[in-house]
């Protein structure tokens, strides 16, 4: 069978531009979705090894479509992180001017990081969402719904669109983060440099219990860089938390907060340790060292089976 990536598509997508950082996906056959949930559904199904998808932008946040489908689908590992930059310009058809705009065609992610410029240059402008920032740019070709797109720069280079204006993103420093997702996997081996990740549910009507949630990580000297509330969706109030911590499951701090939130929470979902999109390396103080907890494990194994206390 050949190796098929899956990746939000059409061709151009900034996702398409994550997937080009995997070596392994090179060569390989890369496979065009509309959305997140097409896009697991061909790692849960074995069309596709892997799926690369959008998780966190440093402007809007959590990808929620994702976060939900990962916390909602069984059996998927995170394997991968990657960064990618993200700036829009804003395109047309030949011979459309600025003032000939009135609707706006963007993906709903792109079009809250440029919101502020659209907002400011087209005040009564109405938006059609799309499902990717490439999907925007076409649709102007398929259909006059819209009078311009929200796309990525580099669109120009392969369609023949117009680009009214540059640089229209509200932060000039935008990054999307995406993670390559697969089928319960063996996990990628520790490098000193990576992330845990999981989700967790909270028990019920318990005071202090997201302090208690986050006490197992700082008990242990592990950091967290992520932590967003989604709710379940059975009740209104009732929600569940995505969790990056850092470190790799078989780093012994990590593997004993997992061990804490396992014993506390009703219901926690382990999506994967893999290395760091920027590959810096884990910072801890040295009481939370492997060596500190093996010693103490040795300790008490010693106690239980009766050895001389060294
Ligand atoms: O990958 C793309 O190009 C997408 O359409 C998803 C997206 C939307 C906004 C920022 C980054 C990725």
């Amino acid at each position: 069978m050949s190796e098929t990536y899956s990746y939000l598509g059409p061709s151009g997508t900034f996702t398409e531009a994550a997937l080009a950082q995997v070596p392994e996906a090179q060569g390989k056959e890369w496979h065009s979705v509309n959305n997140v949930g097409e896009a697991l559904d061909d790692v849960v199904s074995g069309r596709s090894v892997a799926a690369m998808i959008a998780i966190e932008n440093s402007i809007e946040g959590g990808v929620s479509a994702t976060q939900d489908a990962l916390a909602n689908i069984p059996g998927l590992r995170i394997v991968g992180e990657y960064l990618v930059k993200v700036q829009f310009v804003l395109v047309a058809r030949p011979g459309t001017t600025l003032d000939d705009v009135r609707v706006v065609n963007a993906h709903p992610v792109a079009y809250a990081q440029t919101r502020k410029w659209l907002d400011v240059n087209l005040p009564a402008h109405g938006h059609i969402p799309s499902t990717s920032n490439v999907a925007a740019a076409l649709s102007l070709f398929e259909n006059d719904l819209a009078d311009a797109a929200v796309a990525p720069p580099q669109i120009v280079q392969h369609h023949a669109l117009e680009v009214l204006a540059e640089n229209i993103s509200d932060n000039a420093n935008a990054v999307t983060r995406f993670v390559l997702v697969s089928r319960n996997t063996v996990l990628p081996p520790a490098t000193g440099a990576d992330k845990t990740s999981i989700i967790a549910e909270l028990p019920d009507d318990r005071s202090g219990a997201l302090l208690e949630l986050l006490e197992q990580f700082s008990t242990r000297g592990v950091n967290l860089s992520l932590l967003q509330s989604r709710p379940i969706g059975d009740a209104l109030g009732r929600y569940r938390f995505v969790i990056d911590a850092d470190g790799h499951i078989t780093d012994e701090r990590v593997a004993d907060a997992l061990l804490g939130v396992r014993r506390f929470s009703p219901n926690i979902i382990f999506l994967g340790s893999y290395p760091r999109a920027d590959r810096a390396p884990v910072e801890y103080v040295p009481r939370y060292d492997n060596g500190v907890f093996v010693e103490a494990r040795d300790w008490l194994r010693a106690l239980v089976s009766g050895e001389p206390e060294s």
